[in-house]
């Protein structure tokens, strides 16, 4: 394999002077407060290596990355069931719009964007109080990345409580065509917790390394999901995993990821690696700017790409 560290170091040198570029998420006011000028990356390969530059230490608000993890915990719970919530087709809209779910009877497209998030937090919710659900997950990711020292921000969890207004909007409008069973505000105290993860590169590409390696993580021997729901959750990264910015993310990085407004992008190279990259500035459809220019000379430079190289 090319000298990785060596590449890492070469895509840090040509992203640092445009450190700073994109714009902080500031609807949740906590996030806004982030400085911009930040910019890590951690890869941990399926034999275990890590190789890390920047802030790839930095704790940072995972956001929706955290869907990732909470679709492998509810296709766990209710398997294939899982589908009679929430589609698996690309949106081609922001992550928080509101106006597919009318047509489409709220049936969310997808689990990636909010509105499909919400519904399988719901799932996970299924006999358990919202303060379980969410030490479910936390013990989850603990697991997955080995890694006691994960914790979730009560600050930003608290922050988008109080202004979290359109996934009041999508959770009240799911629960009206009754696919949300438990009260809309047990389900966005769950939701809101699960974003609020506060997670490092390292610590994310640790937690999503079972996703490079068929289900199973190479390092801890923990085996998670099947080879085959490993694939599947893949592909949904691939076709859903960056909004309405996921065609773009898929013609330039070529990698299943996906992407939080905190700023991180968590990808996925199968069978090689996985990847996790942080940089607050946000582009238009919220995706992390410098993350997206990293991970595509990441791909140009290791011919990473699922599509060839
Ligand atoms: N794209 C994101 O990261 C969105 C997550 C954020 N917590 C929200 O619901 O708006």
């Amino acid at each position: 394999m090319a000298d990785l560290q060596a590449i890492l170091d070469s895509i840090y040198a040509d992203i640092q002077p445009r450190i700073g570029e994109g714009k902080v998420a500031d609807y949740i006011p906590e996030l806004a407060k982030v400085d911009p000028k930040q910019f890590g990356m951690a890869i941990v390969t399926v034999d275990g290596k890590v190789y890390r530059v920047g802030d790839a230490d930095t704790a940072f608000s995972i956001q929706s990355i955290s869907k990732v993890f909470m679709l492998t915990l509810a296709l766990g719970k209710v398997g294939e069931g899982l589908w009679k919530r929430v589609g698996r087709e690309p949106s081609g809209s922001a992550f928080n719009s509101i106006v597919q779910l009318e047509h489409e009877s709220g049936i969310p497209r997808n689990p990636f964007i909010n509105a499909g998030a919400i519904a399988v937090s719901d799932v996970v919710m299924a006999g358990h109080a919202p303060r379980e659900a969410i030490g479910e997950l936390l013990r989850f990711v603990r697991y997955l990345a080995d890694d006691e020292s994960i914790t979730i921000d009560d600050k930003v969890a608290r922050s988008e409580t109080q202004t979290g207004y359109r996934n009041f909007a999508l959770a009240n409008f799911m629960r009206a065509y009754r696919n949300l069973d438990h009260p809309v505000d047990h389900v966005l105290g769950v939701y809101f917790h699960q974003c609020a993860l506060s997670m490092s590169c390292e610590q994310l590409a640790r937690a999503g390394l079972f996703l490079a390696a068929r289900g199973s993580n190479p390092t801890t021997g923990h085996s998670v999901v099947s080879p085959k729901r490993a694939r599947r959750i893949n592909a949904l990264m691939l076709t859903c995993g960056h909004y309405d910015g996921s065609g773009d993310f898929a013609y330039h990085v070529g990698l299943p990821g996906k992407s939080g407004v905190g700023g991180g992008i968590f990808a996925v190279a199968p069978g090689i690696a996985s990847i996790a990259v942080w940089s607050p500035g946000l582009n238009k459809v919220g995706n992390s700017q410098l993350g997206a220019a990293a991970l595509e000379m990441l791909a140009a430079r290791t011919g990473w790409s699922v599509f060839g190289d």
